[in-house]
């Protein structure tokens, strides 16, 4: 597994992601391919356009070309890495595939978007198979074109990469510093045994505790913690601690620091100060905590005790005005 499946996948539906056009979709919609979870199957469901499949799959070509799909990504950002998946499909897969780029201002009709690059070049695919690829393009993007040749089923297309969020936009606005769409990151984690801790900082609510971030039962006497760099340096006024799903296995208590690593390093200790103190948590409620200090940070650490997890992690207010470095 390459590194670069730890980022968020900037795709996902679920993140605001979008299969804006495809040039076919005959036996099976192209909106499956950016689905969270993957992809299902059930043999001998025949329709009335043939086998059912949890994935993107076009007709049979009879004439020269490839099909391709295009996916506006949910979160704009840098791509570090993609993955193809022909999961299910093994005498249907398209043999290669290769993917473009492009970043657009505003809000393109799919007709309108242009000055596509190539991020990954034509490789071969296997059946019912992961591939990954990494992406070394370091620009910003806000599309990309899946193009397979000639044609065929893709179950997924993942879209790994860091957030780059427009700036200017968030600036002078009390935002969600935390958020991954805003940029912001876990960058440390004590435990992921059950899902990503970048899942507290997922857009919109946990639907179920599998969407939120969950930690294996701690037997040591430690506590679970993770640590975010927020969307940049800011002061935070509000934190939200959601426990929403964790009904068995919510933390019982939880408390928030925070630091300036443009002023200390993140490893020293003693640079960081308490933002919320040590503080009891229900299970299944969104608790909503004003904070005291206003002092700029760039991370924040979260520590949960024993262990248990968290649906979402918000922490609200502005960013500290940009100043050429
Ligand atoms: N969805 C399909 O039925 N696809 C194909 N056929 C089967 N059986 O999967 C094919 O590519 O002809």
């Amino acid at each position: 597994m390459n590194g670069f499946t730890r980022l968020p996948d900037i795709a996902l539906r679920t993140y605001g992601g979008s299969v804006v056009a495809a040039n076919d979709e005959s036996f099976a919609e192209r909106e499956a391919l950016i689905r969270p979870g993957p992809a299902e199957f059930r043999p001998h469901t025949f329709g009335a356009k043939g086998q059912v499949y949890d994935g993107w799959e076009t007709r049979r070509r009879r004439e020269p070309g490839h099909d391709w799909a295009i996916v506006r990504l949910g979160l704009p950002g840098i791509i570090r890495g993609v993955v193809v998946d022909t999961a299910w499909f093994r005498g249907n897969y398209p043999p290669y595939a290769s993917v473009e780029a492009c970043a657009a201002e505003g809000h393109p009709a799919p007709d309108e978007l242009d000055g596509w690059v190539e991020i990954v070049p034509k490789s071969p695919l296997k059946g019912d198979a992961v591939h990954e690829f990494a992406v070394t393009d370091p620009r910003r993007f806000t599309h990309v074109r899946l193009n397979i040749f000639p044609d065929g089923g893709v179950a997924r297309l993942r879209v790994h990469g860091r957030v780059v969020p427009d700036r200017t936009f968030l600036e002078g606005l009390t935002v969600d510093l935390a958020a991954l769409e805003n940029g912001g990151l876990v960058t440390a984690c004590s435990d992921e045994f059950y899902s990503s801790p970048n899942n507290v900082l997922a857009p919109g609510l946990a639907r179920n505790q599998a969407e939120g971030w969950e930690t294996a039962r701690r037997r040591d006497g430690g506590n679970d913690w993770l640590v975010v760099a927020l969307a940049g340096p800011g002061r935070v006024a509000v934190a939200e601690l959601d426990t929403t799903n964790l009904v068995f296995n919510a933390p019982g208590w939880a408390s928030l620091k925070g630091v300036d690593a443009d002023r200390a390093p993140l490893e020293d200790e003693n640079a960081w100060f308490p933002l919320l103190p040590r503080t009891r948590l229900q299970p299944d409620t969104r608790h909503r905590f004003r904070l005291d200090d206003d002092r700029r940070i760039t991370h924040a650490r979260l520590d949960i005790h024993p262990d248990g997890g968290l649906a979402r992690l918000r922490l609200l207010g502005t960013l500290a005005p940009w100043s050429p470095p």
